[in-house]
């Protein structure tokens, strides 16, 4: 069977729905591809063909992250429906890593809780720079608590260096607007157009060396094996030859689509699948990066400038000393790494301090580049590549 090729005819940008788990991620996402099938641009995605898998249908919650499509009158959106448990933090960092902006969904029945700050603290690592606030389940609150909880959202935000006062903060119904009552049917047209507005098209680097920070891998039987993610930067074509980092395999890009629909070339900011030709299942994982051949040099040292959050923050309560061995979550990978804390040799929480990291393998570096620091279940430190050293 032939599909219908991808036609470009609007601007891409990769979105996503973070939150605290139950604040209404999953409806939302729901509800959206609902009103704009209606609209005629798109296809209605139920939420159960979003939370998909049977342990997501047990126990109610989203595990894996989903994509999905749409588009509104002037774009062309990836979004990924993250899940909000703290127990799959991990699968939401390797979803925000691919942002251009977020939905940062807040339940205004509930108001903030720890994963709704922890979203935020680690979107604004991995580098989100913009985010819109979709106030949800406003079926159920009265005004006067739906003002309360988008004071503390905005407070929040600020106090993580979004500019929390211009913020756009939408109060909406996933699930009335899927129950197709008009009133919050046009709640969420009022949220994708602070969407459209708010959050700008990003700098695309298409002309650099191609990169992929790999986000899934997947077999197609009698193909081979396809890995999914965001383009962070430059174009690939049908028959590049490109680098696995971390597999450390070189293959040929011989297929290339964008949700199901076939593309001669792709490039910085698209969410794609690439078949690569000869390279085993097993040999490739979520955390390696799908490289131009040479155009990266793979590096574990480095310094950072790190926030050690503090116990309030869901942080530690002690300190951190030289020695200590964390995950860091670097794009789609987290790799365990050894802190060197120089001459200062310990950090308390709340403080801010340099740290040189030696990872536990090679990844591509750079400086610039946000992280963030995970041990035992709970984000301990977010931070900032200063210098690669080698
Ligand atoms: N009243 C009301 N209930 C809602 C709304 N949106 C979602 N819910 C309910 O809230 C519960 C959680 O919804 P989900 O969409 O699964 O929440 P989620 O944020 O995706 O949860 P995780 O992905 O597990 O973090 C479900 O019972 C929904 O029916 C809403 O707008 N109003
Ligand atoms: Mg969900």
């Amino acid at each position: 069977m032939s599909k219908t090729a991808y036609v470009r005819t609007k601007p891409h940008l990769n979105i996503g729905t973070m939150g605290h788990v139950d604040h209404g991620k999953t409806t939302l996402t729901a509800a959206i591809t609902k009103v704009l099938a209606e609209r005629g641009s798109g296809t209605f995605v139920p939420f159960d063909r979003i939370d998909k898998a049977p342990e997501e249908a047990a126990r109610g919650i989203t595990i894996n992250i989903a994509h999905v499509e749409y588009e509104t009158d002037t774009r062309h959106y990836a979004h990924v429906d993250m899940p909000g448990h703290a127990d799959y933090i991990k699968n939401m960092v390797t979803g925000a890593a691919q942002l251009d902006g977020a939905i940062l969904v807040v339940s205004a029945a509930d108001g903030i809780m720890p994963q709704t700050a922890e979203h935020v603290l680690l979107a604004r690592q991995v580098g989100v720079d913009h985010i819109v606030v979709a106030l949800n389940k406003a079926d159920t609150g009265d005004a006067e608590l739906i003002e309360l909880v988008e004071l503390e959202v905005r407070d929040l935000l600020s106090q993580h260096g979004y500019d929390g006062d211009s913020v756009p903060v939408v109060p909406v119904s996933g699930l009335k607007a899927l129950d197709g009552d008009p009133r919050w049917t046009a709640s969420i047209e009022a949220l994708l157009d602070a969407v459209d507005t708010y959050v700008p098209m990003p700098e695309r680097y298409v002309d650099a060396p191609f990169l992929l920070p790999v986000e899934n891998v997947l077999t197609i039987t009698g193909r081979g094996t396809v890995v999914t993610g965001a383009i962070e930067r430059g174009t690939v074509r049908m028959g590049d030859r490109v680098q696995v980092l971390g597999a450390e395999v070189e293959s040929v890009v011989t297929g290339l689509e964008t949700f199901g629909k076939p593309m001669d070339e792709a490039q910085a900011g698209d969410n794609v699948a690439l078949l690569l030709r000869g390279v085993p299942r097993d040999a490739v994982r979520r955390g390696h990066v799908v490289a131009a051949p040479g155009s990266v040099q793979p590096a574990r040292r480095f310094t950072a400038q790190v926030y050690v959050l503090s116990g309030r923050e869901g942080g530690r309560t002690t300190p951190l000393t030289t020695g200590y061995r964390p995950q860091f979550y670097i794009r789609t990978a987290d790799v365990v790494g050894d802190v060197d804390l120089g001459e200062a040799a310990v950090a308390r929480p709340g403080d801010t301090v340099t740290m040189t990291v030696e990872l536990g393998r090679d990844v591509p570096l750079e400086s610039g580049l946000g992280f963030a620091i995970r041990e035992g279940g709970r984000t301990v430190g977010a931070g900032t590549v200063t210098e690669v050293i080698g």
